[in-house]
């Protein structure tokens, strides 16, 4: 498994990674998700011994990266698809990392077998389209056989078809009893792959919890109230013990939990015109974006709730 323990990273002013803690556990898919900038290339990089923390430390298999006699064997990486000389075959940039590593030959044939590139691997790796490379990425990461997987955006430049076959090769192999860590800046698509999500924004932790109980936490169904009074109506909804969201300048109230017939009923009762009275859920994106968007280091805004 991996262990990240109060890990900070500070690039003279910029602390790319704030006091970090969370755990990859084997068997399941553990999402890694945050905006650009959140602090995830810098996590990864000190996992893989890459990077010097200034504080904390990062563990795997319960010891630091330098100290694995034969990484590959511990822990396969896809950080940058790219990293293959363009000069060198697909075949022999493998061949290379696994006598670097103690790995038998033969294993080579079997990664490009699994990762469908059995036809192309004489090709050189400058030659290779960008979902080819990706997959010789991963054909990499997975040489040594490793418990532990660390993938940055593995979907990376495939097609809707190879998307599909990362997802399910991905699943499979925490099925196996593998820890894998799939990083990404993609909500949507790191929650139907991982079981287990980490968010971070800012280089801080914002959420660790299986992907379930965040959609129950952050994406659970509202009542949506169009008015041209949303401040009335959040008062009186208070008054009866609902409580009601609402962005400057909509004319929308959000409702977490309540039924349409309880905010009708105080709308009625104080006199306020609907002008729509329905249900709505946000979207896993939405609320991704709504956890994100305050934390430090992040410009961007996120949408209103509905304008
Ligand atoms: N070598 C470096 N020197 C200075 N600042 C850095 C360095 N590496 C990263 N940073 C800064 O640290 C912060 C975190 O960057 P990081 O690449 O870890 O984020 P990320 O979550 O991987 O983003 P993305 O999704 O865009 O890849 C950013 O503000 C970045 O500019």
């Amino acid at each position: 498994m991996i262990e990240v323990e109060g890990l900070t990273k500070r690039y003279g002013d910029v602390t790319a990674v704030d006091d970090l803690t969370f755990a990859v556990r084997p068997g399941r898919v553990t999402g890694f998700l945050g905006p650009n900038g959140a602090g995830k290339t810098t996590t990864a990089r000190i996992v893989l011994g890459l990077d010097r923390p200034t504080r904390g430390r990062a563990l795997v298999n319960g010891v630091h990266y330098r100290e694995l006699r034969h990484p590959l064997r511990e822990v396969g990486a896809l950080l940058d698809a790219g990293a293959a000389h363009k000069a060198r075959r697909a075949v022999d940039h493998l061949r290379w990392l696994a006598r670097s590593n103690g790995i038998a030959a033969r294993r080579v044939d079997q990664v490009l077998e699994l990762v469908g590139l059995a036809d192309v691997g004489r090709r050189r790796a400058g030659r290779l389209s960008l979902g080819m490379s990706q997959r010789l990425g991963l054909a990499a990461a997975l040489l040594g056989d490793p418990a532990v997987l660390l993938l940055d955006e593995p979907g990376n430049g495939l097609d809707p078809e190879g998307v599909r076959w990362v997802r399910t090769m991905v699943r499979a192999w925490a099925a196996e009893g593998r820890a894998v860590l799939v990083s990404s800046h993609l909500m949507a698509e790191v929650a139907v792959t991982a079981e287990h999500l980490v968010v971070i924004a800012g280089g801080r932790l914002l959420a660790d919890t299986t992907t379930d109980e965040f959609v129950r936490r952050h994406c659970a169904p509202a009542v949506l109230a169009r008015t041209t009074e949303p401040a009335r109506l959040l008062d009186l909804l208070a008054g009866q013990g609902l409580e009601g969201r609402h962005d400057a300048g909509s004319s929308v109230v959000l409702v977490p939990g309540a039924d349409t017939a309880a905010v009708g009923r105080v709308a009625a009762a104080g006199g306020i015109a609907l002008d729509e009275l329905s249900h709505r859920a946000d979207s896993l994106e939405e609320a991704f974006l709504r956890l994100t968007a305050d934390a430090p280091g992040f410009r961007a805004t996120a949408p209103g709730v509905v304008s």
